[in-house]
């Protein structure tokens, strides 16, 4: 089986150049957003964990060393793509690790953090993240997902031969994740898929595989997740370990 063209895949030596380029390429596009949009209209962008917190950072030292960089941050709306449904305390939170890498020094930054386990349950934290996704977003697309992909192609919380999509609801419950902690919340596919632009981070040899079956010989949603994101919207963002199966380099 052959699949269409590849997507814009950009390549760095090693994971700590990538994610330094990829905020690179970032900030100013999100200085530009921040500028267009307002407090009532803002530039919805959604995130993963892992090495996106990486990005976060790198972007918080590029906007440390700015002078004026005059971006109204309130402008800006962050959801999250995944989240581990652990204690708001517990180390493995995504939106913790977020906040410490970068959102603390955004003044006015508006967070919509997946819910943490207050012993409400993991289903009553799904119908309260839908609640506020349908006051926040109803039926509009996130404007950026900016997320990373396990070495069995899974984005988000969405792994291979599992549910992507929670019956039209805005919020997948996963019970028993492959990944550590095995209690999340995940947006569905179909919402990360419509986003207006996503930018996958994924270096490391252990991603070749996925990413070569994904984009070089077709494979399909369920068994790599990855390939359920359009092509002519996402951009790759690889190192040489991970690039090693699609002809780039
Ligand atoms: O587990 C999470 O919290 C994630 O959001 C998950 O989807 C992550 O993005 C991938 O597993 C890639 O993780 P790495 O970037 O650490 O390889």
């Amino acid at each position: 089986m052959t699949s269409s063209p590849l997507p814009r895949i950009v390549t760095a030596s090693d994971r700590k150049n990538l994610a330094s380029a990829v905020a690179r390429e970032l900030l100013p596009i999100l200085v530009q957003d921040a500028r267009e949009h307002s407090a009532d209209r803002p530039f919805q962008w959604a995130i993963a964990g892992g090495v996106v917190h990486d990005v976060l950072a790198d972007l918080a030292s590029i906007i440390a060393d700015e002078d004026d960089l005059d971006a109204d941050w309130s402008h800006i709306r962050v959801w999250w793509v995944d989240e581990r449904f652990v204690q708001a305390t517990h180390s493995e939170r995504n939106d913790q690790q977020a906040v410490s890498a970068l959102f603390a020094q955004l003044p006015g930054i508006q967070l919509r953090p997946m819910p943490s386990d207050r012993g409400q349950g993991l289903d009553q934290a799904a119908e309260d993240y839908a609640d506020l996704w349908r006051s926040d977003i109803g039926d509009g697309v996130l404007d950026f997902a900016l997320i990373g992909m396990g070495p069995d192609g899974h984005i988000a919380s969405l792994f291979p031969g599992r549910a992507h999509e929670a019956d039209g609801a805005p919020v997948l419950v996963v019970r028993d994740s492959p990944k550590m902690p095995p209690l999340r919340l995940s947006l569905p596919m179909s919402t990360i898929a419509s986003a207006r632009d996503i930018w996958v981070v994924a270096p490391g040899d252990s991603k070749a595989d996925a990413l070569a079956e994904a984009l070089v010989l077709g494979a399909h949603e369920q068994d790599r997740p990855i390939a359920g994101l359009p092509r002519d919207r996402t951009t790759f963002w690889l190192d040489t370990d991970s690039a090693r199966g699609l002809e780039v380099r």
